[in-house]
């Protein structure tokens, strides 16, 4: 496939379908990838899309397929939207989705408190739960096709359905770092274990990043170097998790969702965000689940923790004016004393 025969799209093109007379104009660049480019384009209705636009009429058209075929049992991957050629730019293939809000997951990762990492990581369990009811296997779990709505609650969604491959056939897209193939873990066949070992691979490197050189180490010193990452550097109960999922022992997605929750995370351990910031957008979202803006009840307001405040201040100063007033008592009783002896 040559990257030059796709034409870029720019800001304020118009794209109008050949068959479906339908048109879009585009807004901007999404994401770029192996397989083409992703642009953010409204339609006449005045909705955002996400449009990709592939080299190969059939990559778009087998995408397409998968995406219909994933949207009937409803989950993670954007919906599908319509496939067509472009009537106003020569060999433009492509299909429009519904845009994904959100970030990728490497972009906010290091900003998250352990417990919106916790929360991510149940969103791809969920997602992966869904997606494996329908015997298909994600494959090219990264974080880039991850993306994470941090203004809803953490909330997680898919990209790329490039790689997705019904269960048993053999893996045709990943990426090296978080295939199991890769790091002597498990062989590159698509099941549910080999999603979930790829989450726990993605996991690690996203806490500690690959060293330069090991594409060129043998596959002990890989699977040494990342074993050794996760047993050092996280929350113990972190680490024996990842190290389950990694090793194959985890198989489905129910199973990691489980151990997810059971997990009692400790703040140390986890990259720096006030505990009580964490606290507080749990129990929102506990209170009032879907919108998470009323306060929660749990937390003290700020009136009585001021009246806390002064309480500790009032009886440091009474102590302090007890002590002086014995002070005087003593050096008075002695001065009489001197003066009648
Ligand atoms: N529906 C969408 N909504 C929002 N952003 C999207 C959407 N689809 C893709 N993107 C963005 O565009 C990027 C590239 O898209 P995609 O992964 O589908 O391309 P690709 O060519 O298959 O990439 P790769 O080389 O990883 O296989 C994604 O990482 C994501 O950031």
């Amino acid at each position: 496939m040559n990257a030059t025969k796709r034409p870029p799209l720019s800001p304020g093109d118009r794209v109008i379908g050949k068959w479906s007379r339908q048109e879009w104009t585009v807004q901007a660049q999404l994401g770029v990838g192996a397989n083409g480019a992703v642009y953010s384009v409204r339609g006449t209705d005045g909705a955002l899309y996400a449009m990709k636009v592939c080299d190969d009429v059939g990559a778009v058209a087998f995408e397409w397929g998968l995406l219909e075929q994933l949207n009937a049992t409803g989950f993670a991957f954007p919906k599908p939207h319509c496939i067509d050629d472009s009537a106003t730019h020569p060999a433009l293939y492509f299909y429009v989705m519904e845009q994904i809000e959100g970030r990728p997951l490497d972009q906010i990762w290091k900003k998250l408190s352990s417990d919106d990492m916790k929360r991510v990581l149940l969103g791809v369990g969920y997602g992966l739960r869904a997606l494996h009811k329908s015997q298909h296997a994600f494959c090219d779990v990264k974080p880039q096709n991850l993306l994470v709505d941090v203004q809803s609650n953490q909330c997680v969604r898919f990209v790329d359905v490039g790689g997705v491959t019904p269960f048993g056939r053999s893996v045709r897209q990943f990426t090296p770092t978080s295939d199991p193939a890769y790091w002597g873990f498990g062989e590159r066949r698509a099941c549910a274990r080999y999603d979930i070992e790829a989450v726990a691979l993605m996991v690690a490197t996203l806490f500690e990043p690959v060293p330069q050189g090991l594409p060129q180490w043998p596959v002990e010193r890989r699977q040494a170097w990342i074993l050794r990452s996760i047993r050092g550097r996280h929350d113990k109960s972190v680490g024996a998790l990842l190290e389950d999922a990694m090793r194959g022992r985890i198989d489905t997605a129910d199973e990691f969702v489980r151990r997810l929750y059971a997990l009692k995370l400790r703040p140390t351990g986890f990259p720096k965000r006030s505990a009580a910031k964490a606290q507080t957008r749990a129990s929102r979202s506990a209170a009032a689940p879907g919108n998470g803006r009323r306060p929660a009840p749990s937390q003290p307001r700020p009136q009585q923790r001021s009246a806390k405040a002064r309480k500790r201040s009032a009886d440091w100063t009474e102590r302090l004016m007890w002590w002086a007033l014995t002070c005087a008592v003593i050096s008075t009783a002695g001065a009489w004393a001197e003066y009648l002896r």
